[in-house]
């Protein structure tokens, strides 16, 4: 495990069995069955087909399709933001609850709103979350990751004076520097420069390679290509399994 990564070090002893790899076992991180998704009452107010699916520890799973099909739907389905229509979703093995503790301390996202709080820097925001998550070396950790993302000019900002990138980097950021066996990131390459979106995807491809699980809505080729270990296609009829190359070759057709 790296020195820049808190992964599991900071998650407290309560929550860590749940969190941990050994507990997972051949556990899939995420398994779906039949699941339904849409803002309704019914299963009629779906927006996209059923989806039935799992992914193992350690896999990244891109989600793609085009505008509208229901990719961020789904991804707030995976993550408990949104009750299915119907079907199950299951996140390390239990049915999601994103009030359990130890779902909060293993499945970390970023999704499409872009909160924050007003009164805090860059840098208080990160180790709040560091420091609410129990994170030893908390300071040094955000250091790091300040660097990582860019922001160390802005450190001191607050976000509301943050370019719309820069709030992207800083949310992206916090992400990583909080324990975490999943990742669930919404279109993390939105308002990234070219060099960021490099340097997202290979911190994505260091997280598989420490067993954390990736799930992400994305229309960016290069993401999928480097990140991906698997895909699944939205489109209005079906929803289909496909390879990394075929999400790539279905992006570019979109
Ligand atoms: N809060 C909401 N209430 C009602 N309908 C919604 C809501 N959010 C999204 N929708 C609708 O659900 C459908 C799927 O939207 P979703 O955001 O999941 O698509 P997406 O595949 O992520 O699109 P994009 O590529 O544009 O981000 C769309 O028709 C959208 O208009």
């Amino acid at each position: 495990m790296s020195a820049r990564s808190p992964r599991l070090t900071g998650v407290p002893a309560a929550t860590k069995d749940h969190a941990t790899p050994a507990a997972a076992g051949k556990t899939p991180a995420l398994r779906t069955s039949a699941l339904l998704v849409g803002y309704g009452e019914t299963a009629a107010s779906a927006v996209c087909p059923p989806v039935t699916i799992d992914v193992a520890p350690g896999r990244a799973l891109a989600v793609v399709g085009a505008n509208g099909t229901g990719k961020s739907t789904l991804l707030r389905a995976f993550v408990g933001l949104l009750a299915p229509l119907g079907g199950r979703v299951e996140v390390l093995g239990r049915e999601v609850d994103e009030r359990e503790a130890a779902f909060r301390a293993a499945v970390s996202t970023v999704m499409d709103e872009d909160t924050s709080f007003p009164s805090l820097t860059v840098r208080e925001h990160l180790l709040l979350l560091a420091r609410g998550h129990g994170v030893s070396r908390a300071s040094a950790l955000v250091t790091e990751l300040i660097e990582e993302f860019g922001l160390t000019d802005r450190a001191a900002a607050m976000p509301t004076a943050l370019s719309s990138g820069q709030r992207r980097r800083m949310l992206l950021a916090a992400a990583f520097v909080r324990p975490r066996r999943l990742l669930v990131l919404d279109e993390p390459e939105q308002r990234l420069d070219a060099g960021m979106r490099d340097r997202l995807a290979q911190r994505l491809v260091a997280e598989r390679a420490d067993g954390v699980t990736v799930l992400m809505a994305t229309h960016d080729p290069a993401l999928v290509q480097t990140v991906a270990t698997e895909a699944l296609l939205i489109a209005e009829d079906a929803v289909r399994r496909t390879s990394p190359k075929g999400a790539v070759a279905a992006i570019e057709a979109l």
